[in-house]
C-alpha cells in the first residue's frame, strides 16, 4: 500500500517517514536547530515547492521543550507559535489552516505532529474536507493518502533511533528517508535513517 508521507506521534516518541514515488532522490540532513528534508546531491533538478523543508524542529517554550513534526513548510509556523506560548492545538490547526492543503493534483494534505515535555502529544491533518487536530494517550499515526485520519498505530521503538529505523522499515510502499524522536530525561534526541 502507498500512504505517502506519514507522521506517528504518542507521548513519547514520534517519528516521520518520507515515501515518494514522484521525488525519491531525497535524504534527511541535520542543521542547527531542524531536521530537513531535501534532495541528494545527485537528484534532478525540480522546481516542486513541496519537496524542501524542516520536518521536524525542537524549539523552547515558555513551559519547556517541544517537537514538532511534519510533511512540509508549515512545521516552521507551529514551531514558532508553540515558542511564542500559543496552546499546542492552537499551534497546529492554525498553522495547518493558514497553509492549507497541496494544491498539486492530488490534493495532498498537511499532516504534523509535537510532543511536549510534559509528554503531551498532538496529531493533525488538513484535507480539502477537514481539518482534524487530536491529543493522542497512544501511538497514533496520520499519512497523506489512504491513512489520512489519525489512528491508532503499533509503535515499539522507545528511542529516536528505534523509531526512525522502525518507520524506514515499515511495509508501506516506496521509503526514502524518516526521522525519529524521543522524549529523555535531558531533553528531546532526534534520529534520522537514510537507508543505504
Ligand atoms: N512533503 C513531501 O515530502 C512531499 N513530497 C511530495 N509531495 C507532494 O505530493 C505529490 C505526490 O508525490 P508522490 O507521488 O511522491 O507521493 C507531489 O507532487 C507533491 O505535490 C509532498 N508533499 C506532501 O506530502
Amino acid at each position: 500500500m502507498y500512504v505517502g508521507r506519514f507522521v506517528v506521534v504518542g507521548p513519547d516518541v514520534g517519528a516521520y517517514r518520507v515515501s515518494s514515488r514522484s521525488f525519491p532522490n531525497r535524504e534527511i540532513t541535520a542543521r542547527e536547530d531542524a531536521l530537513t528534508v531535501g534532495p541528494t546531491a545527485d537528484a534532478p533538478e525540480t522546481d516542486n515547492p513541496y519537496v524542501s523543508y524542516n520536518c521536524l524542529r525542537v524549539v523552547e517554550t515558555p513551559t519547556g521543550e517541544t517537537a514538532a513534526f511534519g510533511n512540509g513548510s508549515h512545521v516552521d509556523p507551529i514551531a514558532e507559535k508553540l515558542e511564542l506560548g500559543y496552546p499546542a492545538r492552537d499551534a497546529l490547526a492554525e498553522s495547518l489552516l493558514a497553509l492549507d492543503y497541496e494544491k498539486d493534483d492530488y490534493n495532498t494534505p498537511r499532516i504534523a505532529a509535537m510532543i511536549g515535555d510534559a509528554g503531551e502529544a498532538l496529531i493533525g491533518t488538513v484535507r480539502k474536507d477537514a481539518l482534524l487536530v487530536e491529543t493522542v494517550e497512544e501511538p497514533t499515526l496520520v499519512a497523506t493518502y489512504e491513512k489520512d485520519s489519525p489512528e491508532s498505530f503499533g509503535l515499539e521503538a522507545d528511542g529516536a533511533e528505534a523509531a526512525a529505523s522502525e518507520v524506514y522499515d515499515l511495509e508501506f510502499e516506496h521509503a526514502v528517508c524518516a526521522a525519529g524522536v524521543a522524549r529523555t530525561e535531558d531533553g528531546f534526541e532526534t534520529a534520522i535513517e537514510n537507508g543505504d
